[in-house]
């Protein structure tokens, strides 16, 4: 059994009366591919949200390679190691393609601000180093013949790669990839399954994403957690949620469940 890379504890969030996330545990090991599925409004993206420091839980505890994470800020938990993209996408849309990446890998960069205003030594032998790291990763990414194109020009598959192409800039051994699929056709949706993997596989990334299309879903997953007004309602393999009577009445509704039982 691998080693549990990201653990959430009893995570309570809290908004006024609304529990958007009531008492969600699970965990996820290093090199796993996990979903997390439900309903419109299931507290999905707001797990994304405490994960990545954007909100404080209102109680449990959340651990990344055994450090917890609870009071930490969102730049920092992305130096740590957790990077994500997300439902609309966010990208310098006005910079260039190899400018998005470049700037992505800021965090990881040796050199100061100061030595970057001041072109001080160090500063054009660092840019080069990044800018050559950059173009490797755009090449791994089949983005390198688009790095001068002003990102808000490309294709819409096209940017959602690249936002993950900045996700993994960053240097992060975990990637949360918030409806990684939405608005693509249906062969830009296999692509990017294959994508997918192949991260997971070649760079021993370990992928949490929040998806709608059930095709991406269960063809990926190693693991699926459903969460239904806000509480985990099932944790399984990809064949048991989607024979889970309670992921069905989610989805579904109770009276076609009770029809197909
Ligand atoms: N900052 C906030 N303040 C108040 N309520 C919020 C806030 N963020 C989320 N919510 C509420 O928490 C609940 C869960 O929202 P969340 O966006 O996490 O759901 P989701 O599962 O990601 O939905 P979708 O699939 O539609 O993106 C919703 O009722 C939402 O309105």
């Amino acid at each position: 059994m691998s080693e549990v890379i990201l653990e959430l504890k009893n995570v309570c969030m809290y908004f006024g009366g609304l529990k958007a996330v009531d008492d969600v545990s699970f965990d996820i090991k290093k090199g796993e591919i996990m979903s997390l599925i439900g309903p419109n409004g299931a507290g999905k993206t707001t797990i994304f949200n405490v994960i990545t420091g954007v909100y404080v839980p209102t109680s449990g505890e959340i651990w990344f390679k055994k450090v917890l994470l609870n009071k930490y800020k969102p730049h920092q938990i992305t130096k740590m190691g957790i990077a994500r993209t997300f439902q609309n996408i966010r990208l310098f849309k006005q910079l260039t393609v190899l400018e998005n990446i470049i700037l992505a890998m800021h965090c990881r960069r040796k050199i100061g601000v100061i030595q970057s205003v001041l072109r001080l030594p160090g500063y054009h032998s660092e840019l080069k180093k990044v800018t050559k790291r950059a173009e490797e990763l755009l090449d791994y990414m089949g983005l390198l013949g688009k790095k001068d194109e002003k990102a808000e020009n490309l294709p819409y598959g096209e940017q959602r790669k690249l936002e993950i192409t900045r996700a993994l800039a960053t240097g992060a051994d975990l990637l949360l990839l918030d409806e990684p699929a939405a608005g693509m056709n249906p062969q830009e949706t296999t692509n990017l399954m294959e994508l997918i993997e192949k991260i997971r596989n070649e760079l021993q990334k370990t992928i949490f994403l929040i998806e709608h299309d059930m095709k991406l879903v269960m063809g990926i997953s190693d693991r699926i957690v459903v969460l239904d007004y806000g509480k985990k309602i099932a944790e399984g393999l990809p064949h048991e949620i989607r024979n889970n009577k309670k992921v069905i009445e989610a989805y579904l509704g109770k009276e076609v469940a009770n029809a197909t039982a």
